[in-house]
């Protein structure tokens, strides 16, 4: 094949997929490999410019209109996105943009929510009219079908301009696909594919009572129209959300392309934390003067880069649910599966996390599952290949008893977890807890790991960490593995541990709930364990910070004989039981009931500054709000934090006037 052949033959299979995917809804390929041919053709184009055709698929909006509704012309052209799968092809955007505005660029990070592209208009505070994007310049009208939405606002509320649109897509939460598919395969009807292509089948119904009964949802993310009076991308955002849209507060200001990254890596790991897909995150321009500037191609804006998730995606078969018991008893339910190679490595086993988890994608042992892997975390199951699933299966059943002890599980109230109530008695609490116990965060007892924990305790050396402080040499010398050297180092870890500073000894005892930050807060507060024992649920929940779980957590813990006994004899060993008298005298109320935002550079590290507003009993505070009694500006504090506490009143001190309030 020549290379005109070539290019003409991949323009035909992708209009081929794309009236698959656009207007019935049913895609053969995968969204990458569609992507991956798309990029081909693009770089056969770029270097053969004489095969040039408007109709391309890389110059086009993907869509049509279906002819089944009535079709409505655009005001405003509806575009697609430019999608980057890599860093560099981010840098090269951002190299792109800055060689034609001026000045400084910022960012809106916003997810990108994978479900049909929607128009609305409003006018006077009402809705008017919803539109598909089809080609991008006509779209089917499906108005009454929107009307059904229960997140689409018909009334707006707030200071809304007269006449606009909001660009927005329409999804299908997990949970609701979920329930949907259930209720098919037990009507012997045919499940869905996924979320996306269903919630953009059900807009194109005809009877919009059916749409009604899908549990769709509306987010929206760009307003169109003239004299709006906004500057800047991230304050639509803020406006359209004050009349009533949903606009989800994802959505994050970005000054440089690092913090887009960031934002990029922390949610290519949590975004199965959401109830709706994404594939991504959309990077805009945030000042719309500059959008303005930047204008569009053909197909998409200039000013707005789609960074698409790397979806690394098998599925294979679920051979059955087993549960662990972690350390504090709490309870994973965990995905055995037929091994499959994903990502480069074997997988055989992915989290469900809980057991809503498991109600929400309704999984069942023998189903064919979707496995996908993000980051660096264990493998996750996102979903059911409902078509395969065997007809006569049941919904799994979570276990009640441990599965370790045979206790009878708890769940609390508003809680995910289960747990296994048996703190002492149950063998993966008792070595989880000592391998917690001697971590690096915690006690840090070097020479010994959680291998050699699980050895100790089953060979009946240790019961409970307390126990570390009576092993002796000539005990552990037997064990396998074990030299006269390692020996000796284990037992000087254990000897060191004992001036570890208290916040931590108070982290090591694995409280739950009392994590790093929780102990450090008690820690100041109480100054030493007896009174953090006699303290009452009341008396703790006083404490900044600490709610109603960690309270009951804390008078639960301390309301065991055996953690008293425990606590009592570590005290006894010489641990560190109480603020050490020097770091006492370091220590004052004079901040007391001011909240500090710290920003930009500092003579000290950032982290020093902080602890001298802890140790003084004032809080430390991430964003600027109304409550901030002050924000402490270094070098090269950000604009817009600047900008926030000045229109919010609060009093911008330097770190000279910090330290003066100190003396
Ligand atoms: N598998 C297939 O056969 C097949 C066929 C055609 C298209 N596709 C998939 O569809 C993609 C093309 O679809 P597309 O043109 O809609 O582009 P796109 O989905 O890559 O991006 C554009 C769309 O993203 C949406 N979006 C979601 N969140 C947004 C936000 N926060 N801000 C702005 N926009 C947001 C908008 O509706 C916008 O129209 C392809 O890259 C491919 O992945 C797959
Ligand atoms: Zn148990």
């Amino acid at each position: 094949m020549n290379t005109g052949e070539k290019i003409k033959a991949l323009r035909e299979e992708l209009h081929h997929h794309n009236h698959l995917y656009y207007v019935l809804d049913k895609p053969e390929i995968s969204d990458y490999d569609f992507d991956q041919k798309l990029k081909e053709l693009q770089k056969l184009e770029e270097a053969h410019p004489e095969f040039h055709d408007d109709n391309s698929p890389t110059l086009r909006v993907g869509g049509a209109v279906t002819k089944n509704f009535a079709t409505v012309t655009h005001e405003h052209r509806m575009y697609s996105l430019d999608n980057s799968y890599s860093k560099e092809d981010l840098e090269n955007w951002e190299k792109r943009i800055r060689k034609q505005v001026d000045g400084e660029v910022n960012y809106t990070c916003e997810l990108k929510y994978d479900g049909a592209s929607i128009s609305l208009t409003y006018v006077k505070g009402e809705f008017k009219q919803a539109v598909t994007r089809g080609d991008g310049f006509k779209g089917d009208d499906v108005t009454n079908n929107v009307r059904t939405i229960r997140s689409v606002p018909l009334k707006l509320k707030g200071d809304y301009p007269e006449k606009f649109e909001i660009g927005g897509e329409i999804v299908l939460p997990y949970e609701g696909f979920a329930h949907l598919n259930a209720a098919r395969v037990e009507a012997g009807e045919e499940p869905y594919a996924n979320p996306r292509n269903t919630a953009s089948g059900s807009l194109k119904l005809q009877d919009s009572s059916e749409v009604a009964k899908r549990p769709l949802d509306c987010l929206l993310y760009g307003l169109k129209g003239h004299k709006l009076g906004l500057k800047t991308q991230y304050e639509s955002l803020e406006k359209a959300r004050s009349w009533g849209f949903k606009v989800p507060d994802e959505a994050i200001l970005a000054k440089d392309l690092s913090e887009v990254l960031k934002y990029i890596n922390y949610w290519d790991v949590h975004r199965h934390d959401l109830p709706y897909e994404t594939d991504g995150v959309v990077v805009k321009v945030n000042d719309l003067h500059q959008q303005e500037e930047l204008g569009h191609t053909a197909k998409s804006p200039r000013w707005a880069m789609a960074y698409k998730f790397q979806a690394e995606q098998v599925t294979t078969h679920l051979n059955k649910i087993t549960y662990q018991v972690g350390r504090t008893g709490a309870i994973t339910p965990v995905a055995n599966l037929e091994p499959v190679q994903l990502g480069g490595t074997v997988v055989k086993r992915a989290s469900l996390h809980n057991a809503d988890q498991i109600q929400k994608l309704d999984v069942r042992e023998g189903d064919e599952v979707y496995v996908e892997k993000g980051g660096e975390i264990i493998p996750k199951i996102i979903g059911v290949n409902f078509k395969q699933r065997d007809p006569n299966s049941k919904p799994t059943e979570y276990i009640t008893e441990c599965p370790e002890c045979g206790t009878e599980l708890i769940r609390n109230e508003g809680e995910a977890q289960h747990y296994c109530p048996n703190f002492n008695g149950c063998p993966p609490q008792v070595i989880g807890r000592i391998q917690h116990f001697i971590s690096r965060k915690a006690m840090d007892v070097e020479g010994l790991g959680g291998e050699t924990v699980a050895l100790l305790v089953n060979e009946g050396l240790i019961g409970n960490y307390a126990d570390l402080y009576e092993l002796k040499k000539e005990q552990i010398l037997p064990l396998e593995r074990m030299a006269e050297k390692s020996a000796d180092n284990l037992i000087q870890g254990i000897e060191n541990s004992k001036n570890i500073p208290f916040e931590r000894v108070l982290f090591a005892l694995g409280i739950r709930y009392v994590g790093e930050t929780v102990a450090k807060k008690l820690a100041n507060h109480f100054k030493n364990i007896e009174a953090l024992e006699k303290a009452s649920k009341e008396e703790l929940e006083k404490i900044d910070e600490i709610g109603e779980r960690i309270a009951e957590s804390v008078v639960e813990f301390f309301s065991s004989e055996e953690n008293v006994k425990n606590v009592e004899r570590l005290k006894g060993y010489g641990l560190q039981l109480a603020i050490s008298a020097e770091k006492l005298a370091n220590q004052t109320v004079k901040l007391k009931g001011q909240t500090f935002v710290v920003s930009g550079v500092f003579s000290m590290p950032r982290n020093d500054l902080k602890k001298m507003i802890e140790d003084n009993a004032g809080k430390v505070s991430g964003s600027i709000s109304s409550k901030t009694s002050y924000v402490i500006a270094g070098e090269n504090m950000g604009p817009s934090k600047h900008a926030k506490a000045e229109n919010l009143g609060i009093p911008i001190i330097s770190e000279e006037d910090f330290l003066r309030m100190l003396k």
